[in-house]
C-alpha cells in the first residue's frame, strides 16, 4: 500500500527513556514521559492509549492495551548529540558523528564576543550557560537601562540573544542574529544555532518571551530525505520550527505557528483541506521550550493531554490513503537535574485507517527509518541511514 499524504508530528523532547548510551551523556535513569506520568499521578490520553502508546513503557494512566490501533515502536538515536537538529536530521537520514561545538562551561570566547559587539554596536552581558527565563530575571532590568545584548548558551550548541522588544526593535535583533551567525561560521565557533529570543514585560519575574523567536541554524551537512522528495516534485510542508531546522532546504511550503495548539490546528486544517502529495512535517516545540527546559512536569503533562485531544480530531480528518507518524527528537525529562535535554529513546507511533494488522514492532536503531519509510512510500531514492519499514505496515 502506498500513501498519498504522510503526516509526521514531532513532539519536541517527548522521550521515553532507555537510551543504551545514556551514561555517556550523564542521563542515566531519565525518562521524560514516564516521570511526567508519575508526577501527574497518571495521564489521561485516551487517543494515544488506543493507538498503543502504553506499550512503549510503564506510563502511569496509559494502559497497555491488547489491540492497539497503530504500530508502535521505540527508536534509538545513533547520532552523537541530543539536540533538535541532530534528532530531526537523523529522522531524515543524516547521522551526525562529530557533535556540534558547545560553550557550556566557558561561555563564548572574548574574541567572538568582541567581534559581535563591534559589528552590532551594543555591548553584551551574560555569556553563561543558563535557562532562558532565568537569564531574563538576571539581566532584563540591566537591558532596560542600558540596551546591552543579553547573550547565553546551554548544554546545546547555541548562541542565544535575548532582547526586550521595546528596547531593541525586532529587526535589529534579527540583524544581530544574522551577524552572529556569520561570525559563528568560523570553525572555532561553529554552533548549531543562533537563536533570537525576544521578550516583553516590565521587571524581574514579569518578563515573558514572545512567539517572535527565530532560529538561525547551520544547513544540514548533506542532502536529506526532504531534498530527495522535493527534487522528485513531492510536496514537503514544514510546520512550526521545521523550516528553520533544515534552513528551508527541501521545503516546498512553510507554515508558521505560535504554539502547540496552533501547530495542531494548522495540521488539522491541512488534513481537512489541502490535497497535497508528499509530506507534512510538523514540530510541536512547546513541550520542550515551555515545559521540558522549565522543568515543569505538570505543565508538560497537561500539554500532552491537550495534544491528545487534538490528535483525535486530526485522526478523524485523515483519509484512507493518509499515513500518520508521531515521534520525538530527544528527551527533556522535567524531573532531572539541570535544564537541558536528555538522551533517550523516542516513540514512533504509525497509524493509517488502512491498517488491518497492527502490533508492536521491534525497537530499531536510528530515527532514519522514518525518512527511509517515507521515501520508500513515494518511490524516491533514499541516501540516508536506516531501512524502510513500509512493507511491515499492513
Ligand atoms: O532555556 P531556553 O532559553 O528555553 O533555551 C533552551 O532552548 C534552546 C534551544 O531549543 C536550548 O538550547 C536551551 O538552551
Ligand atoms: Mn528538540
Ligand atoms: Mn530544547
Amino acid at each position: 500500500m502506498n500513501y498519498k499524504r504522510i503526516f509526521v508530528i514531532v513532539c519536541d523532547s517527548m522521550g521515553i527513556g532507555n537510551a543504551k548510551d545514556a551514561d555517556k551523556y550523564d542521563d542515566l535513569g531519565t525518562n521524560t514521559v514516564q516521570h511526567i506520568c508519575e508526577k501527574c499521578d497518571g495521564l489521561n490520553v485516551p487517543t494515544l492509549e488506543k493507538l498503543g502508546f502504553g506499550l512503549l513503557g510503564d506510563f502511569k494512566g496509559i494502559n497497555k492495551i491488547s489491540y492497539p490501533k497503530a504500530y508502535v515502536m521505540k527508536l534509538n538515536e545513533v547520532s552523537n548529540g541530543k539536540d533538535t537538529m541532530t534528532g530531526h536530521w537523523e529522522m531524515m537520514g543524516l547521522k551526525t558523528v562529530k557533535p556540534f561545538i558547545t560553550f557550556t562551561d566557558t561561555g563564548f570566547p572574548d574574541e567572538f564576543i568582541k567581534l559581535f559587539e563591534e559589528k552590532t554596536g551594543r555591548k553584551c552581558v551574560g555569556n553563561i550557560a543558563c535557562s532562558g527565563t532565568k537569564i531574563l530575571d538576571m539581566y532584563g532590568e540591566h537591558q532596560l537601562k542600558t540596551g546591552d545584548w543579553i547573550v547565553y548558551t546551554s548544554a546545546d550548541s547555541v548562541f542565544q540573544i535575548a532582547a526586550h522588544e521595546d528596547i531593541i526593535p525586532l529587526d535589529e535583533l534579527y540583524k544581530a542574529c544574522e551577524i552572529a551567525r556569520e561570525i559563528a561560521m568560523d570553525d572555532r565557533w561553529k554552533v548549531g544555532r543562533v537563536i533570537a529570543r525576544p521578550y516583553i514585560g516590565s521587571g524581574e519575574g514579569q518578563f515573558t518571551r514572545t512567539a517572535n523567536r527565530h532560529d538561525y541554524a547551520l544547513a544540514p551537512f548533506a542532502k536529506t530525505a526532504l531534498d530527495d522528495l522535493k527534487e522528485n516534485n513531492f510536496d514537503v510542508i514544514g510546520v512550526g520550527k521545521i523550516p528553520d531546522i533544515f534552513v528551508d532546504q527541501g521545503i516546498t511550503k512553510k507554515i508558521r505557528t505560535v504554539s502547540n495548539e496552533d501547530g495542531m490546528n494548522k495540521t488539522i486544517e491541512l488534513a481537512k483541506n489541502e490535497d497535497f502529495n508528499g509530506l507534512a512535517f510538523i514540530n510541536l516545540v512547546d513541550f520542550d521550550a515551555m515545559y521540558g527546559h522549565r522543568r515543569n512536569s505538570i505543565g508538560y503533562g497537561q500539554a500532552i493531554e491537550s495534544f491528545d485531544n487534538q490528535l483525535k480530531i486530526l485522526i478523524d480528518e485523515l483519509k484512507d490513503d493518509d499515513l500518520l507518524m508521531v515521534t520525538a527528537d530527544h528527551g527533556n525529562d522535567p524531573t532531572y537535574k539541570g535544564t537541558d535535554h536528555t538522551r533517550e529513546q523516542v516513540p514512533l507511533v504509525i497509524y493509517s485507517k488502512q491498517f488491518k494488522d497492527h502490533k508492536q514492532l521491534n525497537e530499531e536503531n536510528t530515527f532514519g527509518i522514518i525518512g527511509a519509510t517515507i521515501c520508500d512510500n513515494f518511490d524516491v531514492k533514499y541516501n540516508g541511514i536506516g531501512k524502510s519499514i513500509l512493507s511491515k505496515l499492513k
